[in-house]
C-alpha cells in the first residue's frame, strides 16, 4: 500500500536493522521518508516510520536498514554518521540496533541473542566515527559504558519470548550481564583462526563489523543505545570445525529474524503502553554534549553551528 513520504507526528524509537533484517514484519508502515540528506551524507536507506501492527498508534518507530535495502554498503562504508544524525534529527528518544554476530563462546550458540555491555574496537581507523572531530569542533564524550544498561534490562525482561529455534529441543537464549563484550572488526573478510582465538583471550563474547562507530555516534548524540546481537556462527576458533562462511551466517538469518520480530514487537508494545524511564529522562546523557565540547562557541563557524544544530536544535 502506498504511504506518504512525509510524517508530522512525534517519533519515539529509532531502529537500525542489520544483515538479514531489512524491515520488521511486526510493524505497520505509516510513512516512508526518502533517504535523508544530512551534513554527514545520505542515510543508507529510506526511513520507514511505523507503529506496531494492531496497536492504537501513538508510539512511532523510525527504521533504517544499515547496509541499505539491497545490502549495498559494506561494513566499512556504511554511512554511520548520516544514519545516526537522521535518527537524532527526527528526535528519537533511544536507538535499538540489531546485528548478526559470530560467537566466541561455546555457551552462546548460533541463534542465541546477546545484549553486550562492552566493546573492544578492532576497526582500522578508516571509518568516520565522530561528529566532534573537525578542526573548529573538538569534543570528547565518555564511552566507558558504551551501551544503555537500562535499555538492556528493559529488553531482558522479555527473554522468555525467544523460544523458537530450528532445533526444538534447544531453546534460544538471551545472554546478558555487565561484562558481556562485543568485538568489532573491520572486515569484510572474516577473522583468521589465530585472531579469533586472540579475541577470546581478550575476553570477547561475540564479534561483528558494525557496533563501531554506531555506539560512539549514539553517545555523541546523547541517545541511549542498545544492540541486540543475533548469533549466526562460531567464528573460526573451534579447531575441529570449519571456520565461519557466509553460508553458515545465512542459514541462521531467518530464525534470527523471526525472534527479532518477536522481541521488537513486545518491546515496542510495552514502550507504547508506558514510556520507560530511560527514554523519558535520557538515561543520564541529556545535556552531556555541552560539557563535552571543548571548542568555544564564539570560535565556531556558521557551518559548524549549523551542523551542531542539526543534531541539537537548542545548542
Ligand atoms: C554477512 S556476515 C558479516 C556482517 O554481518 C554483520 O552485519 P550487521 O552487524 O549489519 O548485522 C556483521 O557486522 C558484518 O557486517
Ligand atoms: N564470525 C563473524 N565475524 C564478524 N562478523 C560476523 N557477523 C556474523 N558472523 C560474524
Amino acid at each position: 500500500m502506498a504511504v506518504p513520504n512525509t510524517f508530522d507526528g512525534e517519533i519515539d524509537l529509532g531502529i537500525i536493522g542489520g544483515t538479514g533484517l531489512y524491515h520488521l514484519e511486526c510493524l505497520e508502515k505509516l510513512a516512508e521518508l526518502p533517504p535523508m540528506e544530512t551534513p554527514w551524507g545520505t542515510t543508507s536507506s529510506p526511513i520507514v516510520i511505523s507503529k506496531v501492527a494492531g496497536d492504537s498508534g501513538h508510539f512511532h518507530v523510525a527504521f533504517i536498514a544499515r547496509h541499505g535495502r539491497h545490502h549495498q554498503y559494506p561494513p566499512s562504508k556504511v554511512p554511520f554518521r548520516a544514519n545516526m544524525a537522521s535518527l537524532k534529527h527526527l528526535k528519537c528518544k533511544a536507538v535499538l540496533s540489531f546485528s548478526a554476530v559470530g560467537s566466541l563462546q561455546e555457551k552462546i550458540k548460533p541463534r542465541d541473542f546477546v545484549l553486550p555491555q562492552q566493546i573492544i574496537d578492532r576497526t582500522k581507523g578508516i571509518r568516520n566515527s565522530s561528529f566532534l572531530n573537525d578542526e573548529g569542533l573538538v569534543g570528547h564524550v565518555g564511552f566507558g559504558d558504551p551501551f544503555s544498561y537500562s535499555f538492556a534490562q528493559y529488553i531482558y525482561q522479555f527473554k522468555h519470548l525467544l523460544a523458537n529455534n530450528d532445533a526444538p529441543d534447544e531453546p534460544c537464549n538471551l545472554h546478558f550481564d555487565k561484562e558481556t563484550t562485543v568485538v568489532c572488526m573491520e572486515g569484510p573478510q572474516f577473522s583468521t583462526r589465530a585472531e579469533s582465538k586472540m579475541y577470546r583471550m581478550f575476553g570477547g563474547d561475540v564479534i561483528n563489523m558494525s557496533v563501531i562507530p554506531e555506539a560512539k555516534l549514539a553517545r555523541e548524540c546523547e541517545l541511549p543505545y542498545q544492540m541486540i546481537c543475533m548469533s549466526t556462527d562460531y567464528d573460526a576458533w573451534r579447531d575441529e570445525e570449519e571456520p565461519v562462511t557466509v553460508e553458515t551466517v545465512i542459514g541462521n538469518l531467518s530464525n534470527n529474524g523471526h525472534n527479532a520480530n518477536l522481541l521488537a514487537s513486545k518491546v515496542i508494545e510495552e514502550m507504547a503502553n508506558e514510556l520507560p524511564e530511560f527514554m523519558k529522562t535520557g538515561d543520564g546523557l541529556r545535556g552531556s554534549i555541552k560539557m563535552s565540547i571543548s571548542t568555544k562557541p564564539h570560535a565556531m563557524s556558521k557551518e559548524t553551528l549549523a551542523k551542531l544544530n542539526f543534531l541539537f536544535p537548542d545548542f
